[in-house]
Formats: structure tokens, sequence, C-alpha cells
């Protein structure tokens, strides 16, 4: 007997919003980590700088610090001041200049520094002496090579927001501030199970019918940019048994589960059906192309979303839907806002038919090309830096405004 699964037929937005909703329901716990281990993790917490960097005057340079008020003809020279080193008197007096190296903290009475190369030096058997008359004015100006305490992080301002991605450069701000914990979201463990008899594994024989499982390094590669742990990256037969007995139990143990493919109307598209068995679970058709497909699912502790499989339908439904969920779930800010996005300019006009279409494109400067494609055409996604949104029933000429997404970063 053929079942029927019927779909839900949606716009784009009311997909997107279900998947958000799912994601929210599910906001993974927190944990305090050292700043060390908590590369590619998620800021659970606002932070705000606990000190002042600089939190000393600090000179700039290897040179001689002065007081640029002093009027003195000649300064007689000081002992060295090192970054980590202040001499106990280094207090400034009039006629005296301060060796200093760069980094090393400003001694009082100093309000200027003299870097070593402009220097003019006289060397008397009373002493060595930093000579004044000759220099350029505006080296002596005051405030010159000095880093003055909080010009680069005030001491309380806030550094980074609670659902900041911590990447390099926002671990090496937490840590020139002395952070060395940080509380971070636990990151979702996941499982991705590309589903297909067809499927064939690169560097095997394509046998009549095959397919290599190009979806499998897709979502691999789309993965490892998320703050994300991947668990599991199997590839099943199309066996109604085999699906539903392994999502059964990697529903006790991940926090989301992708599928590909096996998922339409096909005699051997078994995952509606599992789902359908399982209980709550939705089946949209988006009005939009490509990535028409998708469902959303609960399966025991697991969000689970099938993707379609068409190739770049799963791109497109990973961009659009897995990753926003997984942002959300792991308490990231999300990047972006599927009806914003940057505006550029058409490149070549474009006729837009009945659906919402996404559109890869090649950026030249602020202009899109865009490039024609079936869903099942991987070789154009290696060509373009992104995708565009066009709503259905468009007629565009070229110049004209369109939304930009930079989406293949990986
Ligand atoms: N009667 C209908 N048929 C189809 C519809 C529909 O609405 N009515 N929708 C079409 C659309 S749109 C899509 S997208 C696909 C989605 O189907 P599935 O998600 O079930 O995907 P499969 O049938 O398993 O595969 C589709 C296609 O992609 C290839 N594929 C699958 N997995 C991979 C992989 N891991 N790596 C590379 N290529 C893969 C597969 O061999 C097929 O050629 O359904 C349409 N049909
Ligand atoms: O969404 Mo199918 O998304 O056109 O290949």
């Amino acid at each position: 007997m053929l079942m029927q699964v019927n779909p839900m037929i949606v716009e784009f937005e009311q997909a997107y919003a279900a998947v958000l909703q799912q994601a929210r329901s599910v906001l993974m716990p927190t944990e305090s980590l050292p700043l060390w281990q908590a590369q590619g993790r998620v800021l659970a917490q606002d932070v705000f700088a606990p000190i002042n960097w600089p939190t000393w005057p600090q000179s700039a340079m290897d040179g001689f610090a002065i007081n640029s008020q002093d009027r003195s003809a000649r300064f007689r020279i000081l002992a060295s001041a090192f970054a980590d080193k202040v001499p106990s008197d280094c207090v400034l007096q009039a006629g005296q200049a301060q060796r200093i190296m760069t980094g090393a903290v400003i001694p009082q009475g100093c309000d200027a520094i003299v870097p070593l190369e402009y220097a003019v030096l006289q060397t008397t058997p009373d002493g060595d002496w930093l000579l004044n008359p000759n220099l350029p004015h505006k080296l002596w100006s005051q405030g010159r090579h000095i880093k003055a305490v909080g010009s680069d992080v005030r001491q309380g301002e806030k550094l980074l927001a609670k659902g900041t991605l911590l990447a390099t450069k926002e671990r090496a701000l937490l840590a020139s501030v002395g952070c060395s914990q940080v509380s971070v979201f636990v990151k979702p463990k996941v499982a991705v199970l590309t589903l297909g008899d067809e499927l064939t594994d690169p560097g095997e024989p394509l046998t009549q019918g095959g397919v290599y499982n190009a979806n499998r390094f897709l979502l691999q590669g789309l993965l490892s940019g998320l703050s994300i742990e991947l668990v599991a990256m199997e590839t099943l037969p199309d066996e109604y048994a085999v699906i539903a007995q392994r999502l059964q139990s990697l529903g006790q143990t991940v926090d989301c589960i992708f599928t590909v493919g096996g998922s339409s109307v096909g005699d051997k598209d078994w995952l509606p059906k599992i789902l359908q068995a399982e209980g709550h679970f939705h089946r949209f058709k988006i009005n939009m192309k490509p990535a028409k497909p998708l469902m959303s699912a609960q399966l025991g502790r697991a969000q689970l979303l099938a993707l379609p499989g068409n190739p770049l339908a799963t791109y497109f439904s990973f961009q659009l839907f897995a990753k926003p969920l997984l942002q959300v779930m792991a308490g990231q800010a999300l990047a972006t806002e599927f009806a914003q996005g940057e505006e550029l300019r058409l490149a070549e006009p474009l006729q837009i038919a009945d659906k919402l279409r996404w559109i890869l494109v090649r950026r030249v400067g602020s202009e899109v090309w865009p490039m024609q494609a079936s869903a099942s055409q991987l070789s154009v996604l290696q060509k373009a830096q992104g995708f565009i949104r066009v709503a259905a029933h468009q007629s565009l000429a070229k110049g004209d405004r369109v939304r930009f997404f930079a989406g293949t970063e990986c």
C-alpha cells in the first residue's frame, strides 16, 4: 500500500520561525572553562574589562622620557627603565631625562618620549646628556609616544557580549586584560546521517546508479565553522529498520541530528514514515527554490532536521535552517537574519518566476553576478562567493539592489 505523509505548504519565513522556535526551546547548559580551552565556544555572559589597559602610562618607543615643558638646554640621562621595571627613584627633576624602553612605565614628571633615533646625545666626563635646543618641536609635544592609561580598554567597559563566538581575536582580547576563565555554553553534540543505497565513498568504484557522497564532505566542512561537537557522521542504507534504530539510539546521546536525503516521496524515502511513527514532527514544503522539502522533529533529547539530498538543496537547507538552529541552541547571537543581508547591485538582469529564489552569485566589488544552477549541480558552489535572496515575481534590471549573504566561508 502506498503511504502518504502530507507536507505543510509554507513560506520561507514560517519555516524559519518554526525552526528557530524549536532551537530556543533547547538552549544548551553552560560551563566555566579556562580561556586557553575556549576557542570556538560561545560566551554565556557579558564580559566587562576588569582593568584599564594600559594599566599604567607606558612608553611606545625606546628612547628618553622627558618633561616637554622643561626648557633646560641639556638633560642629564638617568638609568634605564625597562618594560617590567620602574626605577624606585623615578621622579624626574628639572634638567633630567630618563632612559626608557618600549613598554616601560612612564616615570613621574615625564610627559613625552624622545625616540632614540631622534635624540642628540653628548658624553662628558660628568655623564651622558640629551641635548634640547635643536630637536623639532613636534617630538617634544605633551603625550608624544606615551600610551595613556585605558587608551586601549577602559576598566568596566563591556568587552564582549553574551552570545559572542570566541574566535582568535576575542580570546586574545580577553587575555590582554587578564581574563583566565570564561563562562560558555556547552557545545551541542551533532550527528549527521547521509541516507541512500546509491551513496558511494570517494575512492570506491562507482557502480551503475551510484552517487559519490559529496554531502558528507559538504556538511563536515560547513559544521567545522560552528560551535558544535561532531560525534557521528554515518552513511545508512535505505532500510526502514536500520534508519529507525539508529535514530532512536542517537536520540538518547546527541543534541542534534541532521539527515540528508531519503526524505521525499520516493518508494525508499523512509524518513517521513519513521518520523510519523515516532510521533511529533513537521513536514514542510517550502515555497522556494532550492531546498523546498524540510522536516523537523524531536527524537528523545535530540532536535532533528531532515535536509534534502540534492547537494545544492542540502547546502541551502544547511545555511538557512541547520546553521541558525545550531547557533541558537549553542547560545550564539545569529550572525545573519535572512530578511536583511548586505545590499549589493545586480550585474545583469534577473527574472524570477512564482516562488522565492536563493541564487548563488559571484561577487565582484559591490556587484553580484547570478549563477544559474539546478539543485544537483555542486560545481557552481565552488565558484560562488555567496548567495542572494530574490522574492517571487521579481523582474530585476542591471544595477538593481539585492540582498547578499556570504555563505561560502568554509
Ligand atoms: N514527487 C516529488 N518528487 C520530488 C519532490 C517533490 O516535491 N515531489 N521534490 C524534489 C526536490 S525539490 C528535492 S530537493 C528532492 C529531495 O529528495 P530527498 O531529500 O529524498 O533526496 P534523495 O531522493 O535521497 O536524493 C536526491 C538526489 O540527491 C542525491 N544525493 C542524495 N544524497 C546525496 C549525498 N549524500 N551526496 C551526493 N548526492 C546525494 C541523490 O542521489 C539524488 O540524485 O526530491 C525531489 N523529488
Ligand atoms: O529543493 Mo530541491 O530543493 O529543488 O532540489
